[in-house]
C-alpha cells in the first residue's frame, strides 16, 4: 500500500469514527459536566501548588516570616494531597462514559456477526466475532478511558498552571508559552505520519513473517523446483522493505521525542536563560520558583502523559473503533488468493510465489482402471465437436476428456473463470490450450487433473468423473506436468521411474532417448547417479519431469506450460515424443509451434471459448489471430 493510501485510510477512519463519537458524547451531558467539575478541582490543585510555593518564598521565608512561609507550603501540600479524592471522583464519572461505550460496541459487534451469519454462504461465518467481542472491545474501552483521563488532565492542569503563571507575573507566560505551544504543535503534526508509518511497519513485518513461514513450509518444493534463489531474493526484498519501514518509524519517533523535548524541557531552559530579563521586569524570586514548580510538577508530567497516550492509545482506539463501527469490509475486496474468493470482475491474480509442484500419488497406478485411451480408438466425430454451447456427442466410446457444462468460480460471488464449458477430447488427440494470462488455462488443466472441483458441471477422464477421486485413482488416469518441474533428491532412475516403479532399464533408456535427455544423464554419471535438484537448470528439470511423464502408464498427459524453459527444438522433440506415446495430450501452449502441431486448439478468452483446428481457430477467433501475430513477431511466451 502506498504512503498516500495509508494516510488516506487513516483519515478515512478518523472521518468515519468522529460523527458517532460526537453523538455518543453529546448524549451524555450530565456525565461530562460532572467530569468537568471534578477536573476543575484539578485546575485548582495545579494552581495552588505553584502559587503556594511562590507565596511561601516571597511572603514567608524571604520576608523573614517563617510561619507564613510554612503556612503557604502547607496549603500547597494540602492541594497535592487533595489530588487523591479528585482522582477518585474522576474515575467514578469515567465509568459513566466507558461502560456505555463497551455495551454499545458489544451490541454492534453482535449485530454484525448475526447479520453475517444470516447472509450465510462461504464467507458468511464470522470467525473474528469472538475477538471483536472480547479483546477488541476491551482494547477500545481501556484506550478510551486512558485518553479521556490524560486529555482531561492535561487541559485542566495546564489551565491551572497557566493561570498560576499569569497570576505570578504575565512576563512568565511570554517566556514559557512559545516553546510549549511550538512543541505541542510539532507533536500534533507527527500524529498522522507516525500512525501511517506504524501501519506500514506492521504490514511489512507481517509480509516478511508470512514469507518466512511459507518458505519454511515449502522448503522441499523450493529445492525440488530450483526456485530457492527466487524465494531468497523475495525474502531479501521483504527484509529491505521491513528495514525501510522500521527506519521511517524510528525517524518519526525521533521527531516525536524532539517535540516532547521542545514542549517539555525548553520552557525550563528558557525560564533559566530569561531570569535576568524577568528580574528586570519585577518578577520576584518566589514567582520564579513558583514558575519552575508549575513546569516541573504539573505541566511537564501532564504533557508527557498526554503525548504518550495520544500516540499509542489514540491510534489503537481509532483502529479498533473503525473495525467495530466502521463500514462492513467489502467481502469482495477482502477476498483474493488467500481466501480463494476473487473480487467480481477481477481477472488478474498474481501467481503464488512458489506454486507447490503437484506431487504424483505415491501409490502405484491402479491396474483395475481401464486404459480407455489409445490412438486406435480415436473418435473423429467427438474430436471435432464444438467446445461450447452444444452438448457433446454421447453414446460412443468414452472420450479421453469430457467437460459437460463446466463452470468454475473461485468464490461464491466471483465471476466465473470458465462458464458452461463443453469440451470433448478424443482418445489419442493432441489439444493445445491457448489464451491470455488469467484466461483460465491452468484452471482448466487442474479441473481435468481432478485437483480442482468445478462449481458446476462434470469433468470426466476416460469416462470417469474425476471430482472427489482418490489421488491414486487420479494418478492412474492422468499425469499433470506443471511449469515448475518437480525433481527430488535420489538417483536419475528414481526420478524417472517414479510414476512407473516397474519400469526396467530398457524403458528408462527409451524415455531418455526419446526426450533427448541423454547428454544430461551422461553428465550426471548415468541412471544410477544421484541428482541434486539445485544443480539442474529449469529446462533440465523440465526434461526429467517430461521423461517421467512419458514413462507413466496414465492415458492422459496434461502439460501446463511444462516446456516453457526448453528451446524450440527441444520443445518440439519433447512434444513429438509425448504425442507418439500411447495416450492423449493436452498442452497449455506458449508457442505458436505447439498450437500448430496440435490436432485442435482451444482458445480461452475470458469465459468465451473457441475450439477447432489451427486454421479454424484463425478464422473464428480474433484473439487467436492476435496471439499468433504476437507469437510470430514478438516474444515466444504467451502474452
Ligand atoms: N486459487 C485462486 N484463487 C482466486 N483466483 C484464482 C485462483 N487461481 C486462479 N485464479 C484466477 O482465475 C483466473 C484464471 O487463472 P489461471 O491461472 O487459470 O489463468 P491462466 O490462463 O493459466 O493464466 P497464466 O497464463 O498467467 O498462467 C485468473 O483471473 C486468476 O486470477
Amino acid at each position: 500500500m502506498t504512503r498516500a493510501a495509508q494516510t488516506g485510510e487513516w483519515a478515512g477512519a478518523l472521518r468515519r469514527v468522529t460523527p458517532p463519537a460526537r453523538r455518543f458524547l453529546a448524549r451524555r451531558p450530565g456525565v461530562l459536566a460532572r467530569l468537568a467539575l471534578w477536573s476543575l478541582a484539578e485546575t485548582g490543585q495545579a494552581f495552588l501548588v505553584g502559587y503556594g510555593v511562590a507565596r511561601a518564598v516571597d511572603q514567608g521565608f524571604l520576608a523573614g516570616d517563617v510561619r507564613r512561609g510554612l503556612l503557604w507550603l502547607a496549603i500547597a501540600l494540602v492541594a497535592v494531597l487533595f489530588g487523591a479524592p479528585v482522582i477518585r471522583g474522576v474515575f467514578t464519572q469515567l465509568a459513566g462514559l466507558t461502560e456505555p461505550l463497551r455495551d454499545g460496541l458489544v451490541r454492534r459487534a453482535v449485530d454484525r456477526s448475526l447479520a453475517r451469519a444470516a447472509w450465510g454462504g462461504a464467507g458468511g461465518t464470522d470467525r473474528a466475532a469472538v475477538s471483536r467481542l472480547t479483546n477488541q472491545v476491551e482494547i477500545a474501552r481501556d484506550s478510551f478511558a486512558g485518553l479521556v483521563l490524560t486529555l482531561r488532565s492535561f487541559v485542566f492542569t495546564a489551565a491551572g498552571a497557566l493561570l498560576g503563571l499569569l497570576s505570578l507575573h504575565p512576563a512568565l507566560l511570554v517566556v514559557v508559552l512559545p516553546p510549549l505551544t511550538g512543541g505541542l504543535l510539532l507533536f500534533l503534526a507527527t500524529l498522522r505520519p507516525m500512525a501511517a508509518a506504524q501501519r506500514r511497519a506492521l504490514a511489512a513485518d507481517e509480509a516478511l513473517g508470512d514469507h518466512a513461514a511459507r518458505s519454511r513450509a515449502a522448503l522441499r518444493d523450493l529445492t525440488a523446483c530450483g526456485t530457492g534463489p527466487g524465494a531468497a531474493r523475495r525474502g531479501a526484498e521483504l527484509v529491505d522493505a521491513a528495514a525501510a519501514a522500521a527506519r521511517a518509524l524510528a525517524g518519526w519517533a525521533a521527531v516525536r521525542t524532539a517535540a516532547l523535548g521542545v514542549a517539555g524541557q525548553l520552557p525550563v531552559l528558557a525560564l533559566l536563560l530569561a531570569v535576568p530579563w524577568l528580574r528586570g521586569r519585577g518578577v520576584t524570586a518566589g514567582a520564579l520558583l513558583g514558575a519552575f514548580t508549575y513546569l516541573v510538577q504539573s505541566l511537564l508530567p501532564a504533557l508527557h502523559t498526554l503525548m504518550t497516550a495520544l500516540g499509542a492509545a489514540g491510534a489503537r482506539l481509532l483502529v479498533v473503533l473503525d473495525r467495530i463501527i466502521g463500514p462492513e469490509p467489502d467481502a469482495t475486496k477482502a477476498s483474493g488468493p488467500g481466501t480463494g474468493m476473487p473480487a467480481p470482475g477481477h481477472r488478474a491474480r498474481p501467481k503464488p510465489a512458489y506454486p507447490a509442484a503437484p506431487r504424483p500419488a505415491a501409490d502405484p497406478p491402479d491396474a483395475d482402471l481401464p486404459d480407455a485411451a489409445g490412438p486406435d480408438s480415436a473418435d473423429p466425430v467427438g474430436a471435432r465437436s464444438p467446445v461450447r454451447g452444444r452438448r457433446p456427442v454421447r453414446g460412443g466410446p468414452a472420450a479421453a476428456v469430457e467437460l459437460r457444462s463446466v463452470t468454475l468460480s473461485y468464490g461464491a460471488r466471483a465471476q466465473p473463470v470458465l462458464d458452461s464449458l463443453d469440451l470433448r477430447v478424443a482418445p489419442g488427440e493432441r489439444l493445445a490450450v491457448v489464451g491470455p494470462n488469467g484466461s483460465g488455462k491452468s484452471t482448466l488443466t487442474r479441473l481435468v487433473a481432478g485437483t480442482l472441483a468445478p462449481s458446476g458441471g462434470e469433468v470426466r477422464v476416460a469416462g470417469r468423473e474425476v471430482t472427489g477421486r482418490a489421488p491414486a485413482e487420479l494418478a492412474a488416469l492422468r499425469v499433470l506436468v506443471p511449469q515448475e518441474a518437480y525433481v527430488f533428491s535420489g538417483t536419475v532412475a528414481d526420478n524417472l521411474a517414479y510414476l512407473r516403479p516397474d519400469a526396467d532399464r530398457a524403458d528408462l533408456d527409451a524415455a531418455v532417448g526419446a526426450l533427448g535427455l541423454r547428454p544430461l544423464v551422461e553428465r550426471l554419471g548415468g541412471l544410477d547417479a544421484p541428482v541434486r535438484p539445485a544443480d539442474l537448470s529449469p529446462g533440465e528439470r523440465q526434461l526429467v519431469a517430461l521423461a517421467r511423464a512419458h514413462l507413466s502408464p496414465a492415458p492422459l498427459l496434461l502439460l501446463d506450460e511444462a516446456t516453457c524453459h526448453l528451446d524450440p527444438a527441444s520443445e518440439a522433440r519433447a512434444e513429438e515424443a509425448l504425442a507418439r506415446r500411447r495416450g492423449t495430450l493436452l498442452v497449455v501452449a506458449h508457442r505458436l509451434s505447439s498450437a500448430v502441431r496440435a490436432d485442435r486448439v482451444l482458445v480461452l478468452d475470458g469465459t468465451e471459448a473457441v475450439c477447432g483446428t489451427h486454421e479454424e481457430a484463425l478464422e473464428r477467433s480474433p484473439l487467436y489471430r492476435d496471439l499468433t501475430g504476437h507469437w510470430n513477431g514478438g516474444p515466444a511466451r504467451t502474452p
